[in-house]
């Protein structure tokens, strides 16, 4: 089962503090957006790969590409001002109608066995997505006031990447552009349009690189990465 996949890496990085995009900060001597990158790169699976950047970050993303050997990618395309822009914007340049995947490229973690079961789902029931289980009590607030104790066993915490028939997320995202809905996650367009999502337990290793303390969980993840 072959599929293509979107990694958007056009955001700023403000949460991450570090003055530049957080896709190219180094870690264990090679930057983020590679560590991600290569897991596609590997995949048999995986016919092709587009990544969404920013404009201005061009020739420092291509001559990464060229320096790590990321062969599989077929396009190179700009971001947009939301996640949601700049996803729409890769959509726009996948070749194949089967499947095709959206993965951030600020997670590096994802594993190859993980991108087949998320495959396999999505080519089952047209959307699947990883999720782990919310280990701490969930509360909503007003004015930093608790509000409400969200009933724990019915919540998880979403992941990418997110695996969909391409014709249902492009329709989806169609729609979404039409109302001038933003999501924060591609699966919320496709419920929106009365798609079916599909849960696969995820990772808790598979983070998302946001703040500065990230840095530090993906540094411990490495090296264990290593060991195991
Ligand atoms: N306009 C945007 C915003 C985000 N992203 C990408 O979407 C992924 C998830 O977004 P997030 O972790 O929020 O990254 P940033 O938007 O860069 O972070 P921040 O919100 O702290 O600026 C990242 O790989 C990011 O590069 C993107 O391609 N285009
Ligand atoms: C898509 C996502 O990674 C799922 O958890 C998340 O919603 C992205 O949020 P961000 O604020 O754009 O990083």
């Amino acid at each position: 089962m072959m599929y293509e996949v979107v990694i958007p890496a056009a955001g700023q990085g403000k949460r991450m503090k570090a003055g530049v995009n957080k896709q190219l900060i180094e870690l264990q001597n090679e930057p983020l957006i590679v560590h991600t990158l290569k897991v596609f790169e590997n995949d048999e699976w995986c016919r092709g790969i587009i990544v969404v950047i920013n404009e201005a970050e061009r020739t420092q993303f291509e001559q990464l590409f060229s320096r790590f050997h990321i062969k599989k990618i077929t396009a190179i395309v700009s971001g947009g001002k939301e996640r949601q822009h700049s996803v729409y914007n890769g959509l726009k340049a996948v070749k194949n109608g089967d499947i095709v995947l959206i993965h951030d490229g600020a997670r590096p973690f994802v594993t190859i066995e993980h991108i087949h079961e998320l495959v396999k789902e999505a080519k089952e029931h047209g959307a699947a997505i990883p999720a782990v289980r919310v280990k701490d009590t969930i509360k909503k607030a007003r004015d930093q006031f608790v509000e409400e104790t969200v009933e724990r066993s019915s919540l998880w915490a979403v992941q990418t990447p997110q695996a969909f028939h391409v014709s249902l997320v492009l329709r989806a995202h169609e729609q979404a552009q039409k109302d001038g809905y933003i999501g924060t996650d591609d699966a919320s367009l496709v419920e929106r349009i009365g798609g079916k999502v599909k849960i696969v337990e995820g990772d808790y290793r598979n983070i998302k690189l946001t703040t500065p303390d990230d840095l530090l969980f993906a540094e411990a993840i490495l090296s264990s990465w290593v060991i195991s």
